[in-house]
């Protein structure tokens, strides 16, 4: 990856790039906690940041904890704007239907992705633009694939 952006931070932990190249970096939990299964809580991070104008902060689940333990976000991926300079917290979730999971402080519970943002000037008009796709979706092109496809497969 080439291209960096500094951004100011105040983190007992600072978040960590595991790889060179990888998008994002793990944040650490600055609290222990047990999650009962179907159980979901805000989870500190201790990491302020102050991004600069144009960029935003995504939260993002750790696909090991994902697919180990059924752990994932809430409202992923959750959105830090560049004004915000309050605390990072995760609002994890639990979704094994047996297993607790404990999270221990410094325990790396989600990744955090930095990204530029681009903000709208909304227009309003009384009628869009046509377009191919027009107002098909939620599957849409699954049936369209079925209703031609030999082997009775929706893509
Ligand atoms: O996973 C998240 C999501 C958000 N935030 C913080 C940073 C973000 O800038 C702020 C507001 O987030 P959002 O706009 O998603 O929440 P809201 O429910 O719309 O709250 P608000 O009314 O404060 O905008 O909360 C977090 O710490 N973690
Ligand atoms: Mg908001």
């Amino acid at each position: 990856m080439t291209e960096s952006v500094e951004v100011l931070i105040t983190a007992p932990l600072v978040p960590n790039y595991a790889h060179p190249g990888d998008a994002g970096a793990d944040l650490h939990s600055s609290e222990d906690l047990v999650l009962a299964p179907g159980e979901r809580a805000l989870v500190g991070t201790g990491v302020s940041i102050a991004l600069p104008d144009g960029y935003a902060a995504f939260i993002v689940p750790r696909s090991g904890l994902a697919a180990k333990h059924g752990i994932t976000i809430v409202n992923s991926p959750g959105t830090i704007d560049a004004g915000y300079r309050g605390e990072i917290k995760v609002a994890l979730l639990n979704t094994d239907s047996s297993a607790s999971f404990p999270v221990n402080a410094g325990d790396r519970i989600a990744q955090m992705v930095i990204m530029p943002v681009t903000r709208a000037t909304f227009i309003p008009v009384d009628r869009l633009p046509g377009s191919l796709r027009g107002d098909g979706g939620f599957g849409s092109t699954g049936v369209a694939v079925q209703t031609t496809s030999t082997s009775g497969e929706a893509q």
